[in-house]
């Protein structure tokens, strides 16, 4: 039977220009199994995903601070908090790096994304005075609510779905994925993943982005 996937979006299902690889639009829509989509972007970009792909929007978005599954939508995460993070590291001098219309986190509702290039010494500094966490996803620095996680995300879709958990297959590639591993009973790190992730998926894959993820896809589609 095809197993149900838990998949990360950037560096997971993208090329590493950061763009959508094309393949997805063939495997996902034909998987004859449920997909989550679960990603620290903010919640519209793994519906519009989702959409563009013509799958159901089954989605974990936020680290875990919000999901999507069957119509029913849950938020977790205190995002005043997060933004109160967010101003005192602007007040401290520190930029979160994104342009005007602050695309990254204006939909965003349970956390703040600050731009890698971003002073992370400060921003960890200050996050600990609010006793917020910060994830490092490699395309950005989450400030979140502490066990706010994309595991515990994936728990709620299954529960919604009437599935078990532990019957996913998940492929991520980096520490915002850890928690998704340690729910699911088989897990992959695809090879440009970071130790985090390394270090907590059953496999570590010889190949990096949408080619490690296809080939896990064409192992298990027919089991
Ligand atoms: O938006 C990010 O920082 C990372 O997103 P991802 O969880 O899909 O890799
Ligand atoms: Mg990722």
């Amino acid at each position: 039977m095809t197993p149900p996937l838990a998949l990360d979006i950037d560096g997971t299902l993208t090329t590493p220009q950061g763009t959508i690889d094309p393949r997805a639009f063939d495997v996902l829509p034909a998987w004859d199994a449920p997909v989550v989509l679960a990603t620290g972007k903010s919640f519209p970009y793994p519906v519009t995903l989702c959409h563009f792909l013509g799958v159901p929007e089954t989605v974990v978005a936020e680290n875990g601070g919000v999901v999507l599954a069957d119509q029913q939508v849950s938020f977790t995460g205190d995002r005043e908090r997060a933004a109160a993070v967010a101003e005192e590291f602007e007040a401290r001098g520190g930029d979160l790096g994104w342009g005007a219309a602050d695309t990254i986190n204006r939909w965003r509702e349970t956390e703040i994304a600050i731009h890698v290039d971003s002073d992370e010494e400060l921003l960890r500094e200050v996050a600990l005075e609010y006793d917020m966490e910060v994830v490092d996803t490699g395309y950005a620095y989450h400030v979140k609510s502490p066990g706010v996680e994309k595991g515990a995300g994936l728990q709620e879709v299954a529960d919604i779905l009437g599935l078990d958990a532990a019957d996913f297959v998940a492929v991520g590639d980096s520490e915002n994925d850890v928690s998704t591993f340690h729910v699911v009973d088989e897990s992959y790190a695809v090879a440009n993943a970071d130790d985090r992730a390394r270090a907590a998926a059953d496999v570590v894959l010889e190949e990096g982005y949408m080619d490690g993820t296809l080939s896990v896809l064409h192992e298990i589609a027919d089991r």
